[in-house]
């Protein structure tokens, strides 16, 4: 396949690109299931050497992992892996150790709501590396079928470790928790309030629960998407277009199988590590979930106008594209069509990413900002025939993959990503030609994000822009698209991230 040579990206300082040697764009391991029903815990505490009792490895892992997050504002998905291998906790007990701290970092504002009534006092009064190991002892009694003694014991035993004097009290409390299986403590709990009830039940803050209600305009539908959270999702690959064929490449893996929805979409479901899938690490496939790719194909796919342009389909940009999993498919996209794909990322670390996971396609990458379009000579207005802009945002949609998010995300952090995502996108508008077509993509449901950016940017767009029915642009199997023209894609009704598109086309 003729590759056209992409333009060549003017040098400067500030701008990274160009290929630097091969590095693999890996994504996160996702945790396994919850411990099946009625298993055994064979992880109990070693016996007491010198008097002071030794914490199991897995568990010891999980608190260390839950007290980084909090502490040190780490990310589970990095530091866990790297716990585990430091400790050599494999198998069995890595997979109890990832339930463990990911189930517990999800559920955290329910088991706080369960530890403060147990404790007699509100969990901010209690030490922080207490508190981590009481969220990581209610956890094991009341989401995993741990049995109580070895999880008051081991908890009990952990506390002793961090905290002597807090051991007794450590005690009580979980002795307390135990009386009740989680349900009795919801309803015990229950609040009068719906969206209250529905963040205690589903275990998010009560602020998304409403975002979720709104985006969906039910909150028995929004419940679902709760739930969704709190699940582990499979890990998504995109076989890249022109490079490798799906059904070929998922008979390779074990226990693998092509997407519902996207003609790229492999599904892993045997677990493992795809950094060592001999595809990806040659750059002819990449982890990515099956609503991004869903998205990033629609924008390809959208018809342009000739307009002013001649009907020319050559010259991509995509604007926010660290660390680059858009891009890949794009540029694969673009590779088959004789097109090229400038990608712009403001932040250098991720440019640099973005120029890794797009080695061998058609893409140039700008260490930019993308707002700059007319002040860049890289970002010429009107110089583009499809634009992505896959826009910074709370991530809401894909907080099943983060298991801290949730409560780290904060209403605050609306207003400067809205800012910026009308201000992204207008840039936009300015560098699509006329006749072209512009993605704007969150993974983000919240309606701040998605409708209301799309908009305020279009009523203030210094060109006049069309929104078109994105629905058409996506598999005609994929169900409840609503009324268009935007599309919301939902864990619970398509097993993707949270993803939203509107597709804009300048008039000619
Ligand atoms: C949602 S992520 C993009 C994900 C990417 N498209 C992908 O599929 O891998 C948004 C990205 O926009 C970048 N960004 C934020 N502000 C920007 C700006 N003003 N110009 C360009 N990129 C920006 C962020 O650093 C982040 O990497």
């Amino acid at each position: 396949m003729g590759a056209r040579r992409p333009h060549r990206v003017r040098h400067r300082p500030r701008h990274v690109i160009r290929r630097p040697g091969s590095h693999l764009l890996r994504s996160p391991r996702r945790g396994p299931g919850p411990r099946p029903a009625g298993a055994r815990d064979d992880r109990l505490v070693r016996p007491p050497r010198g008097g002071r009792p030794a914490i199991d490895p897995a568990r010891e892992a999980a608190y260390e992992a839950v007290a980084a997050v909090h502490r040190d504002d780490a990310y589970a998905n990095l530091v866990l892996p790297k716990l585990l291998r430091d400790t050599g906790v494999t198998g069995r007990d890595a997979a109890f150790a990832t339930e463990l701290t990911y189930g517990t970092l999800r559920q955290t504002g329910t088991l706080d709501a369960i530890v403060a009534v147990a404790a007699d006092r509100a969990v901010e009064r209690i030490d922080p590396p207490v508190r981590d190991a009481l969220r990581i002892g209610a956890y094991q009694l009341l989401n995993m079928r741990v049995g109580a003694h070895a999880a008051v014991a081991t908890t009990v035993d952990l506390v002793r470790s961090l905290a002597p004097g807090a051991a007794g009290f450590a005690n009580a409390v979980l002795r307390r928790v135990a009386e009740s299986d989680r349900n009795e403590w919801l309803s015990r709990l229950a609040p009068a309030d719906p969206f209250e009830r529905a963040a205690l039940n589903h275990a998010h803050p009560q602020w998304i629960v409403r975002a979720f209600t709104d985006a969906l305009g039910s909150l028995d539908e929004a419940e679902l998407a709760l739930d969704a959270d709190n699940l582990a999702p499979p890990v998504h690959l995109c076989a890249r277009p022109g490079l490798l064929d799906p059904a070929a490449f998922a008979a390779t893996l074990r226990g693998a199988t092509v997407g519902r929805y996207s003609p790229f979409t492999v599904v892993l479901t045997g677990g493992g590590d795809p950094g060592g899938i001999p595809a990806i690490r040659d750059g002819r496939a990449h982890v990515q979930d099956e609503g991004s790719q869903l998205v990033a194909a629609a924008l390809a796919a959208a018809p342009l106008d000739g307009g002013s342009g001649g009907g020319r389909d050559e010259r991509w940009l995509d604007l926010c594209a660290g660390p680059g999993g858009k891009a890949g498919l794009l540029g694969a996209l673009a590779r088959t069509r004789d097109a090229h794909v400038t990608a712009v990322e403001v932040a250098h670390h991720r440019a640099e990413l973005v120029a890794k996971a797009t080695e061998g396609l058609p893409v140039y990458t700008i260490h930019a900002d993308g707002r700059d379009v007319g002040k860049d000579t890289d970002l010429p207005e009107g110089g583009f025939d499809r634009v992505l802009v896959d826009a910074p945002c709370t991530g809401l949609g894909a907080l099943r993959r983060r298991p801290e998010a949730r409560w780290r995300r904060q209403p605050s952090d609306l207003p400067p990503l809205t800012r910026l995502q009308r201000e992204l996108l207008q840039a936009a508008f300015r560098a699509v030609r006329p006749g072209g077509v512009v993605a704007y993509v969150t993974c983000s449901p919240h309606q701040a994000e998605t409708e209301v950016s799309v908009t305020e940017a279009a009523r203030r767009s210094p060109v006049d822009v069309d929104l078109l029915d994105a629905r058409p642009f996506l598999p005609a199997s994929l169900p409840d698209l609503g009324t268009g023209p935007t599309v919301q894609l939902w864990p619970h009704r398509h097993g993707t991230d949270a993803m939203f598109l509107a597709l804009l086309r300048r008039a000619g």
